[in-house]
């Protein structure tokens, strides 16, 4: 279990993280929401490690992260899928997935079959270059490379972002079945109401660095929670 308590994180005198507190239980999907520039990214950075808090505490089953660097929070679980994807250009689809298998121990170095089956279309671009991919299919590319490392918690950054319908589908099937496997938490950062809606166990809704807003999906309130995400 992910417990952000109280988080704060500056840039420079910028003050992007105000007292943030959360909780990601395995088996359950927590979506955050809210406008851009609020720190729903930052807060994803600071899980991960790439970038220090100036306050409160990050625990991950227990243990507090402290300053751990990122390369140990992935060996104790953490996978990012970040904005933007970056997907490395000019390796191939396979390579892009194999990247995924640093710091595993040589036993667990194969590409599960559920990211062919969640992705079929990965398996038939296996040698095409990650950079001729359309956007979403880099999107799955993502997620796969996420995959492989097997993780507990699963921090995903605008999955949907510029992404065409069909593929959200796919993305959306994928997210469901990676939470009805039980064993991971997904913490999901997601600007279309619809999407987090329908995968929300949880969710909060940040404002200027602070959460304004959160419950469990039964209490999102559809007309509060578009107020806080439209400009
Ligand atoms: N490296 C940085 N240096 C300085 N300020 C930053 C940096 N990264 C983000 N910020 C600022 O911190 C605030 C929060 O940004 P963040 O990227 O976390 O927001 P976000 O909610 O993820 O937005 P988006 O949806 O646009 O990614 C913004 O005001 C942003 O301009």
């Amino acid at each position: 279990m992910l417990e952000v308590r109280n988080v704060d994180l500056h840039y420079g005198a910028a003050h992007a993280l105000r007292s943030v507190s959360l909780t990601c239980r395995p088996g359950e999907v927590t979506c955050l929401m809210g406008r851009n520039g609020v720190g729903k990214t930052s807060l994803l950075r600071a899980v991960m490690g790439q970038h220090p808090i100036s306050g409160g505490e990050i625990v991950w089953d227990g243990k507090a992260f402290g300053a751990s660097p990122p390369y140990e929070r992935a060996r104790r679980g953490l996978a990012m899928v970040p904005q933007g994807r970056e997907i490395f250009p000019l390796l191939t689809v396979g390579e892009n997935l194999q990247t995924g298998f640093a710091g595993l121990p040589p036993a667990q170095r194969r590409i599960p079959d559920d990211v062919f089956e969640l992705f079929p279309v990965l398996s038939s671009m296996m040698n095409r270059r990650g950079g001729d991919l359309s956007g979403g299919q880099q999107q799955q590319l993502a997620i796969g490379r996420a995959m492989v490392r097997r993780p507990k918690l699963l921090l995903l950054d605008e999955p949907t972002e510029g992404i065409q319908p069909s593929i959200i589908i796919q993305i959306g099937n994928a997210i469901d079945y990676l939470r009805q496997r039980g064993d991971m938490a997904i913490l999901l950062v997601e600007q279309y109401f619809e999407f987090a809606r329908d995968l929300a166990d949880t969710f909060a809704v940040m404002e200027r660095g602070e959460i304004v807003m959160s419950g469990t999906r039964a209490e999102m309130d559809e007309d509060k929670i578009r107020a806080n995400m439209t400009v």
